[in-house]
């Protein structure tokens, strides 16, 4: 067998789940940097004949085209969040447990290792599949290769039914939190740092809009039966012009969490009310999705993979297909609270679940 380069990657589709999320992590793909890693998924499908693949950019889509009676649309994304000393990968035991450590391993190269090895492998599942792997997911909405390849090739989301391999604990999610992010500018009077007095200090007036932020008490939200957890944090602050001149303007970053029951326009009202008498501009916006648990085929998915539906709390690209009227459901190894954490870690037996519930609701066992 010869050695994985991840300069150089090749994935042979035959390897376990696990071995694959390694290599597919171990091939850095910071959003925007996703290129050499979706080379290699087109390489490693090169001789599964079952699939008509279609590339737009960094965005790979594997088709079968069977004639089934329901297609189901099953998609992950390659990017992730930046490194922070978190690659190599590496085996590690916790408590008995077997995990994967490093960055991508839970958001969410665990869930396309599984579904690329799917792919290769299924060549007569019970529902036509759509596989979709794609660019710029954890960045805005805008650069998601899923924006772009609904603006090219429409027809590629047509289906009764999606899933979203993000992290899940090997469990359903239902729906997901909206994402709004605002920048909040506070303005005072540039000056002399020696003569401050003549000045206004801009950046002094961030307390206040801390203030507004440490104070905020985020409600829970029940949504058709989940409960989804709301949050507002500042992510970022800027300010300061130079070591001596008092600063005329600052800025703090906010992001808003809400819940799938908020519209767009309810969340941005909320924001600006907020914050009224500060300069508040929207820099993206992104709705929830609610949990569309009571589509045929996501009861059926349910059932084939047992347990209870929880809530996502992050966002996920089930609202771009709830949205267009594609019931969609995250489901995918790794647990949520490691997604961007440093010490991101998958449990290795979470990822042969996610496999075996996949393969047999696919195989038409589950
Ligand atoms: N366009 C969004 C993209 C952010 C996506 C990211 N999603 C996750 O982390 C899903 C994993 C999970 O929460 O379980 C997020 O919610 O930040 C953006 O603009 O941020």
């Amino acid at each position: 067998m010869s050695r994985f380069d991840p300069a150089h990657p090749v994935f042979d589709l035959s390897e376990s789940s696990t071995v694959l999320t390694q290599q597919i992590c171990d091939v850095e793909s910071v959003s925007g940097d996703e290129t050499l890693l979706a080379d290699a998924i087109v390489a490693s499908l090169a001789g599964a004949d079952h699939l008509e693949i279609i590339r737009d950019g960094d965005t790979i889509v594997a088709r079968t085209n069977l004639g089934r009676a329901q297609r189901v649309v099953i998609a992950g994304h390659i990017d992730t969040v930046p490194l922070n000393d978190n690659l190599p990968t590496r085996y590690e035991t916790l408590d008995g447990e077997e995990y994967l450590w490093g960055r991508g391993t839970v958001d969410m190269k665990a869930g396309v290792a599984v579904q690329l090895k799917l792919a290769a492998e299924l060549t007569e599942p019970v529902v036509d599949i759509t596989w979709m792997w794609y660019d710029h997911e954890e960045v805005s909405n805008e650069l998601n290769g899923l924006t772009r390849l609904a603006a090219n090739r429409p027809d590629l989301f047509a289906g009764d039914f999606a899933i979203l391999g993000e992290p899940t604990n090997s469990q359903i999610e239902g729906g997901c939190n909206g994402n709004l992010r605002a920048e909040i500018r506070a303005y005072g009077l540039r000056a002399h740092s020696a003569r401050s007095w003549v000045g206004d200090n801009a950046i002094h007036k961030a307390a206040a809009i801390l203030a507004i932020l440490d104070s905020y008490e985020a409600p829970e939200v029940e949504v058709d039966g989940l409960v989804y957890r709301e949050g507002l944090n500042a992510v970022g602050i800027s300010g300061g012009v130079a070591g001596n001149i008092i600063p005329d303007e600052v800025m703090v970053h906010v992001n808003y969490r809400f819940a799938p029951s908020r519209s767009g326009d309810e969340a941005v009202a909320h924001i600006r009310e907020l914050f009224a008498g500060y300069d508040v501009k929207i820099v993206d916006l992104a709705v929830g999705a609610r949990p569309g648990l009571d589509a045929p085929l996501a009861q059926r998915f349910l059932a084939a993979v047992g347990g209870e539906a929880k809530p996502k709390y992050g966002w996920t690209d089930v609202a771009r297909f709830s949205a267009m009227g594609v019931p969609a459901v995250n489901y995918g190894p790794g647990d949520p609270m490691k997604a961007h954490a440093d010490d991101e870690r998958v449990r290795v037996s979470q990822i042969e679940d996610c496999e075996a519930g996949l393969r047999s609701w696919l195989s038409g066992r589950g």
